[in-house]
């Protein structure tokens, strides 16, 4: 169950209010998939193929809160289930059981520039992308300018986005997920894209919405930055949560598990 309130709970008079809240959390994807038969079985069944339900348990009762205040990284390995508990802290992915509660209004940047439509251009992509997020037309007229100046993509934005290339294609969705004063921030490895200009100006303005957001979630195989961004941090494995803790004390068990030699270079590329 996911359940969404405006305004953050106060418990204890001496702490911050809760602004996640993820208890006993698992997630299974069901895929149902046709698999081609061999040539004896396809004689022997007419040519019709087996369908096969493939199962992943993406989460596995994982539990964690964090309060008002939080930069949480998320780490782990290529399918630890990081994106699977990002879409579901954003109401994306219903939970198979367990509950996840967020105080405030999420925004997510999750597999940047997913969602466009290629057709339009890059300023008509940010109106749509500003409807969905649940601005009014007023609200979404108000910004569209300064989410299309922030692209610094020039005359490009009056183009179709299937003229951009995947990097200018990321400062849109960037733009528009950075511009819409969510209360909770998710970002999905932003950091990676664009290029070294666009990257640096993309880590002063997550700064910024660190800063005035109740909270933030970081996911990035970029270690480098969930040090330099983020104050907690949590690692998962294959859907388990191994651990959670300072950005440093958790990388430090990462690398060791995964028996990486520590080194600027290994930062930055696990
Ligand atoms: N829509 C889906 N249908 C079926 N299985 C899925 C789906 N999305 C993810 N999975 C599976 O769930 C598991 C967790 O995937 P998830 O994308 O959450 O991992 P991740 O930690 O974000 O990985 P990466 O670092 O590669 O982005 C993987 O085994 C993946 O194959």
């Amino acid at each position: 169950m996911l359940s969404v309130s405006p305004d953050p709970v106060v418990e204890d008079a001496d702490e911050s209010p809760y602004a996640v809240r993820v208890e006993d959390l698992s997630i299974t994807y069901k895929t149902t998939f046709e698999r081609k038969p061999t040539l004896k079985q396809a004689l022997v069944r007419f040519g019709r193929g087996e369908r096969k339900v493939h199962t992943v348990e993406a989460l596995k009762n994982v539990s964690f809160d964090i309060r008002v205040g939080t930069a949480m990284g998320i780490i782990g390995s290529n399918g630890a289930g990081k994106s699977t508990l990002m879409r579901a802290m954003a109401g994306i992915l219903p939970p198979t059981s367990g509950n996840v509660e967020v105080w405030g209004r999420a925004s997510t940047l999750l597999a940047l520039g997913v969602g466009f439509n290629k057709a339009l251009s890059g300023r008509e992509n940010i109106v749509l992308g500003g409807l969905a997020a649940g601005l009014s037309r007023r609200e979404v007229e108000e910004r569209v300018e300064e989410i299309a100046e922030w692209t610094e993509l020039g005359e490009f934005i009056d183009m179709p986005m299937n003229t951009y290339s995947s990097g200018m294609a990321a400062r849109v969705g960037f733009s528009v997920a950075v511009h819409m004063r969510p209360d909770i921030l998710m970002i999905d490895e932003a950091l990676s894209t664009g290029d070294a200009h666009f990257r640096e100006k993309a880590s002063a303005k997550m700064a910024e919405l660190r800063d005035s957001a109740r909270a933030m979630f970081l996911i990035s195989h970029g270690l480098g930055s969930i040090s330099e961004m983020c104050n907690d941090c949590i690692w998962l494995d294959k859907g388990r949560l191994m651990m959670r803790g300072s950005p440093e004390e958790v990388i430090d068990a990462y690398m060791t598990y995964v028996k990486v030699k520590k080194s600027p270079t290994t930062t930055e590329e696990m």
